[in-house]
């Protein structure tokens, strides 16, 4: 049993409302909702992330940034349980997740959206999304919190059915329901990446490259959406690219390096700040 199963906690990221009781009761909704402390991973003699330590504040939009190669990537999937740290620790809302597998780490309530290569193209968009609980949360998990009933099992799918038709309507794709998602466009994609995190009903949201390939009317849609979701009082850590989006759109700024942080702060503290150009300039970007 996790930390959390053994709290009493009542929460929703929509109300960012938490009471708890138990072990964890002087979590408070000002404490940081992710903190990394000394992270390291290594890949044979290559430390890909060499003691990263930062905070991510509940409800922010957080950009993680960094030159090709800085480790933004081994961190996210660090956090996400993809790869487990080799030391310093990570923990999420109150409840150590370090080297957690990646169905665990969703079912505390962090989700990352999921690549496009894992959706599956000849399954309809509305499949899809039927589909994700069970991928995020681990099949296994799923089958253990399955109701033994078959009726039950009826009521289930009839809720996750309309819970999907909710999230596409907000994603306004509810039109493409029956489409195949391979006939999807890159930024239709995208929208069904979102709306099916969204569907476990997580408390953040990791978003890896959120607009590559996304043209400007819906990349305009797409950071709508996540201010109405931050608005609901969801957290977001997103590695970007896209500087305008990082500047324009996120509160807090970590900027990665070599495997650290090389400095963090608002984002027009970053812009200017002397460290962070020269390892942009150094580096390929
Ligand atoms: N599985 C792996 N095996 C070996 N080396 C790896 C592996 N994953 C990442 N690396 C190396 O770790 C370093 C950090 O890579 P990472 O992909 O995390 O950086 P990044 O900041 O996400 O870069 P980019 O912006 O180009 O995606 C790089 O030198 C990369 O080559």
């Amino acid at each position: 049993m996790s930390d959390a199963d053994a709290t009493t906690s009542t929460e929703s990221a929509a109300s960012n409302e938490v009471t708890t009781t138990g072990a964890d009761s002087r979590r408070r909704l000002d404490d940081p909702i992710l903190e990394l402390e000394g992270v390291v991973k290594r890949f044979g003699g290559i430390t890909a992330v060499d003691g990263a330590s930062f905070q991510v504040e509940r409800g922010s939009i957080t950009g993680l940034i960094g030159p090709n190669g800085a480790g933004k990537s081994t961190t996210f999937n660090c956090i996400t349980g993809v790869h487990t740290p080799d030391e310093g620790s990570i923990v999420f809302d109150g409840t150590d997740i370090t080297g957690n597998a990646p169905h665990r780490v969703a079912n505390e309530g962090l989700v990352r959206t999921f690549q496009i290569a894992r959706e599956l193209p000849e399954m309809t968009v509305l499949e899809n999304m039927m589909l994700a609980p069970k991928d995020q949360l681990g099949e296994s998990l799923w089958r253990s919190v399955a109701p033994v009933s078959r009726q039950r099992v009826v009521e289930q799918e009839e809720e996750l059915r309309e819970r999907s038709w909710e999230m596409l309507e907000f994603f306004e794709i509810d039109h493409l329901a029956e489409e195949e998602a391979g006939n999807l466009s890159g930024g239709q994609r995208k929208l069904l990446e979102f709306a099916r995190a969204l569907l476990t009903d997580p408390e953040m949201l990791l978003l890896d490259e959120p607009m590559a390939g996304v043209n400007p009317s819906l990349e305009k849609k797409l950071l709508e959406h996540v201010h109405e979701l931050q608005d609901q009082g969801y957290t977001f850590l997103l590695v970007e690219h896209d500087m305008d989006v990082i500047m324009n759109h996120c509160e807090h700024v970590v900027v990665m390096h070599q495997g650290s942080v090389l400095a963090e702060g608002e984002a027009a503290e970053i812009k200017s700040n002397e460290q962070v150009i020269e390892a942009y300039l150094g580096g390929d970007v």
